[in-house]
């Protein structure tokens, strides 16, 4: 697969991660103002102008002495200019040139992939003008002012950056494939399943060598399917950062799911469904996603014949109205229905793209409505017409239909009952929507 390839590279504390959120749009790496302490390496992807590409952030951890420093230098570089298209050197107006820089540079003379210089934390006008003295460095097709903070220059950069960028075969690389976020409270197991999935079978995990290990997002061949794992972070590495920074976790968590397709949502069998389960539901409800709930460490409970209704019953009567979803009992430790976790995820994902042509939907749908139609309402008759599904990224019906204002909350959730009835849908919320026709 081809892919236009961009990688940051500079010393510590310049901000490579701030730009490399900036570019992909979301943020995901942890950062912090205290130099060295940012996270595992990591790639995204993002788009200018129509034009996809692949950001890695090079900085790994940097300690303090000086041959780990040059050791780091190589690493960053060597990477860049193996897997790069261009190459973006980052220094920090700021604290102005340093030495440290001046290494990135002759290092960075080797290659001749392209190179230019972000002159970053040019917050104002005045400081964008210290940028001059980063000349002398000597390398480097353009000086590019920017504040990754608050986003100036970054479009002029980009401008640059994308003439380098092949013209086609280039598309989003994780197009059409599952996005699964693997969410739940403290300590119910998900990184337990997330590394099982690992175990299971070779991940493929990225296109790009030597990133693979520390990718956020990680693309998993499991089970025969493929699919990835937003933001996993931190999974594997939990000792090298402390991850108790309880903020970031949760903040992660939250973008995890508004970038999934899907959201696996484990509870712990020996707790049962408790309020912030609810809430988190919830969100991925209000937020459209598809939901599969994982009652994991089902090893450890006392099972009779009906352990497993009555658990599920107990779960859908505390997210009620919401009945949608499928419950999977699970346990990592003993490697039981794993595999159904994954396929149920993927089936909800299919439910989620799925398309209902119009025929056949209004051959379904238009007798039930006969059957029983919406109740008149002040001596008004409300007829509906015909129903079609909008090119929409989530399910969404129209319905159209004389007095759309007419129709109460009860009925629609009949008509509801009834796609779900004919159509599936399961774990997946879906939107109705009434037009005048
Ligand atoms: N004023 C200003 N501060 C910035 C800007 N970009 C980043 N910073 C700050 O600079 C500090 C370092 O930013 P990071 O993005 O963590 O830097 P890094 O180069 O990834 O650092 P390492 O992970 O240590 O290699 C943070 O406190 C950022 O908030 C900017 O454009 N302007
Ligand atoms: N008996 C049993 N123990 C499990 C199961 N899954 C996970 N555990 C254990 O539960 C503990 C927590 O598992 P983790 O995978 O670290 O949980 P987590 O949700 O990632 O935890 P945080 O990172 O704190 O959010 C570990 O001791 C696991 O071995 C299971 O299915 N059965």
């Amino acid at each position: 697969m081809s892919s236009n390839i961009i990688a940051i590279v500079g010393r510590p504390n310049v901000g490579k991660s701030t730009l490399f959120n900036r570019l992909i749009g979301h943020r995901k790496a942890i950062m912090d103002n205290v130099s060295g302490v940012t996270r595992d390496r990591s790639y995204g992807h993002g788009d200018w102008i129509g034009k996809y590409f692949t950001v890695i952030d090079t900085g790994g951890y940097v300690h303090g002495t000086d041959d780990i420093f040059e050791e780091e230098i190589n690493k960053q570089v060597e990477l860049a200019v193996k897997e790069a298209d261009v190459i973006l050197f980052m220094v920090d107006v700021d604290a102005g040139l340093t030495g440290l820089d001046e290494e990135f540079a002759n290092y960075l003379r080797r290659t001749d992939k392209p190179i230019y210089i972000v002159a970053n934390k040019a917050d104002s006008n005045a400081r964008a003008h210290q940028m001059g003295e980063f000349y002398a460095l000597g390398i480097g097709l353009e000086i590019f002012p920017v504040s990754s903070q608050n986003g100036s220059g970054t479009g002029e950069l980009l401008d640059a950056v994308i003439t380098h960028f092949k013209d086609e075969g280039v598309e989003d690389p994780d197009a059409g494939i599952p996005k699964f976020a693997v969410l739940g409270r403290p300590n119910v197991g998900k990184s337990s399943f997330v590394n099982l999935l690992l175990g299971v079978e070779r991940n493929i995990v990225t296109d790009i060598a030597g990133t693979t290990r520390d990718a956020i997002d990680s693309r998993y061949n499991a089970f025969g399917k493929e699919f990835i794992i937003v933001d996993t972070a931190g999974v594997r590495r939990k000792s090298k950062v402390s991850e108790d920074i309880e903020f970031y976790s949760v903040m992660r968590s939250l973008r995890a799911l508004e970038d999934a397709d899907v959201c696996i949502i484990i509870l712990d069998a020996t707790r049962g469904i408790e309020a912030q389960d609810v809430n988190l539901i919830s969100l991925a409800e209000k937020n459209r996603k598809g939901i599969v709930i994982l009652v994991n460490k089902w090893d450890l409970v006392e099972k009779n014949t009906n352990s497993t209704k009555e658990f599920e019953e107990e779960i859908l009567e505390k997210i009620a109205p919401i009945k949608y979803v499928p419950v999977i009992f699970t346990s990592v430790v003993t490697k039981q229905r794993v595999h159904k976790a994954i396929e149920t995820a993927m089936e909800v994902y299919e439910n989620k793209t799925q398309k209902i042509s119009t025929s056949k939907l209004n051959d379904k749908i238009l007798p039930e409505i006969d059957r029983y139609p919406p109740p008149a309402i002040k001596g008004k008759f409300v007829k509906i017409k015909y129903i079609t599904q909008l090119p929409t990224h989530n399910p969404t019906f129209a319905f159209f239909c004389n007095l759309p204002q007419y129709i109460k909350e009860s009925y629609t959730r009949y008509l509801e009952n009834s796609i779900r009835k004919h159509f599936g849908f399961d774990g997946v919320p879906i939107k109705l929507v009434f037009r005048k026709k």
